[in-house]
């Protein structure tokens, strides 16, 4: 039974779901890095929140990770480089805790624009500052929205429905997506100059970091009030309190800091500065959807292979899973087919799909050839390592669908490009039609057409067609005491040159090899695994 640790506080419908869906969990919540090197390595899945930062130190502990779910949105706590390298899917719930967030950043405008914070102490104090909290209104005002996803989208609807005027700075953001959404697209200077109000809802990358640096910050308007509440590290905080403390700036609200927790700040005590600790995605609906969603995905995965919301690897949904299983395993097999024949560099990898195989998802089966194929060269590869690893080796990777039938229902090739030129092998699946099931099957080996099935040690043997040869072989083999489970050939013309795949009990020797290579007739031999 698969175990998941559940390590930042997450809603109990969390591992209410982890234990319907048969997966064993804890949670085991506030440990220090080092307790949890101590305890990551028993684990097969990892469900998170913010607190948790999964560096490469935890990753190299964590030997049976598989999947690594964080309940929310941003990433930035996890090494996603890392977790790629040894093959550790990482999810996310983008959707669960946008509407809270983006209520939350609408909440700190209100607070900046009337000041509630400071009017709150003030009034509970008793001194009653009637005179002192002048507000601004928000209606006719103009809100510069820095990120216009899924959250950035939410606030931009709030804030029309106050009757502020949105224009927005993304450049992944399109025209016609700005018409929609009723707002207007520009750049960050002009956002910088116009907006009385700006909101922060990006990731933070190399590009988005320090986007409100201390010159953007000169850029804007005198009085404009600030908001974040995506990522620390997105506004320059020394900044931020020198254009407060010097007036230009009107107000800031931080829900995230560059230091988190943030127990000190140089910002803490400025007045017009409103602080909250990162609570943009904590109300009680918000946790509840992403508990339930981060629960559901990883438990697919581990108990059937599905991937929804992985930032790694292609999506399989657990309805396709056991659909492509049996393409999964003829691509790996096909993949090491190919690795363990071909030898020296190579330039590319085609995986052409043909009839059925090309009505499926194809990210999956390609990752799996990858994956069988690099594997004849590292162990440390998987699904979801495996095309960072081909990138890495400069192999160039090419999908090919034909949606028509050939000589078969379905078939897959596999084909690389090596200096000696581009070799392919092929293969089918054999039983039931709708996949679940079927039985991978080579057809073809290099121009060859061969029926064989790819499993346990093999002997691969390359010979010209001549009478005699096979007794030969045959008495060989019986000499050494080696059985035969299956035998099959193929040739590509009479008198030309034919292929034998045998089946053996046990691993090839190299003594054997160098015997039956010194059979007459014989131009390769080698044996493979699978
Ligand atoms: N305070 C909190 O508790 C929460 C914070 N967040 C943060 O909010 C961020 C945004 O979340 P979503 O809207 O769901 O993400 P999203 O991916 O839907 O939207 C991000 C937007 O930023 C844009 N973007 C990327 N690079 C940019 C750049 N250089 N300049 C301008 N725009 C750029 C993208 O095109 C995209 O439209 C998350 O990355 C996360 O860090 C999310 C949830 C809760
Ligand atoms: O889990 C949380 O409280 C933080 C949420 C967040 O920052 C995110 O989803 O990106």
């Amino acid at each position: 039974m698969p175990k998941v640790l559940i390590s930042d506080a997450m809603d109990p419908k969390a591992a209410q779901i982890f234990r319907e869906r048969g997966v064993e969990v804890d949670e085991i919540t506030g440990k220090t890095p080092d307790e949890l090197i101590a305890i990551i390595g028993d684990y097969d899945g990892l469900a998170i929140r913010s607190s948790t930062k999964v560096t490469k130190a935890i990753l190299a502990a964590a030997t049976n990770l598989k999947v690594i779910g964080r309940a929310g949105i941003g990433v930035d706590n996890v090494d996603i480089p890392a977790a790629s390298a040894q093959g550790v899917v990482v999810m996310n719930t983008p959707f669960g805790n946008s509407i809270t967030t983006a209520e939350h950043a609408i909440a700190l405008m209100f607070a900046l624009a009337r000041q509630l914070p400071e009017a709150d102490a003030s009034t509970q104090a008793g001194k009653w500052e009637k005179n002192r909290f002048m507000g601004v209104e928000l209606t006719s005002k103009t809100l510069g929205l820095i990120g216009a996803g899924n959250i950035g989208s939410i606030v931009a609807d709030r804030a029309l429905g106050l009757k502020m005027k949105v224009v927005a700075f993304d450049p992944f953001l399109s025209p016609e997506r700005a018409l929609e959404l009723g707002i207007e697209k520009v750049e960050l200077d002009e956002l910088l100059a116009r907006a009385d109000f700006i909101t922060l809802h990006t990731p933070l990358t190399d590009q988005t970091r320090n986007i409100l640096s201390a010159e953007a910050l000169a850029k804007t308007k005198q009085g404009v009030r600030i908001i974040n509440c995506a990522r620390g590290g997105l506004i320059d905080e020394a900044a931020l309190k020198a254009g407060l403390d010097s007036g230009h700036i009107g107000g800031a609200a931080l829900d995230v800091f560059v230091q988190e927790p943030a127990k000190e700040s140089p910002l803490f005590g400025t007045p017009n500065f409103v602080s909250t600790p990162h609570l943009g995605a904590s109300t009680s609906e918000a946790q509840v959807n992403v508990a339930i969603q981060v629960a559901e995905q990883m438990a697919d995965y581990l108990m059937s292979g599905g991937v929804t919301n992985a930032l790694n690897v292609p999506s399989l949904s657990a309805e396709e899973a056991p659909r492509l299983k049996p393409y999964m395993a003829l691509a790996e097999k096909l993949g090491s087919l190919v690795g363990q024949l071909t030898h020296g560099a190579i330039g590319r990898i085609s995986i052409h799909s043909e009839g059925a195989a090309a009505e499926l998802n194809q990210k999956p089966m390609v990752s799996a050839v990858l994956a069988g194929f690099l594997r004849t060269q590292t162990d440390t590869v998987n699904m979801v390592n495996a095309p960072l690893l081909a990138k890495e080796r400069g192999i160039e990777v090419r999908e090919v669908r034909t949606e028509r039938e050939g000589d078969y229902h379905t078939l897959l090739r596999v084909s690389v490009k090596t200096d000696a030129g581009e070799r392919s092998v092929a293969g089918t699946l054999f039983g039931p039609s709708d996949a679940v099931g079927a039985a991978p099957r080579l057809v073809e080996l290099f121009g060859i057409k061969v029926e064989a099935d790819l499993a346990g040690h093999m002997l691969y043997v390359v010979n010209e067609d001549a009478p005699g040869f096979i007794g030969r072989l045959g008495s060989l083999l019986g000499e050494q005491g080696v059985n035969i489970g299956t035998f099959h050939l193929g040739r590509r013309s009479a008198g030309g040159e034919a292929v034998l795949l045998l089946s053996v009990d046990e691993p090839v020797t190299a003594e054997l090899l160098g015997k039956v290579r010194a059979l007459a007739g014989v131009r390769t031999a080698m044996g493979l695994s699978f």
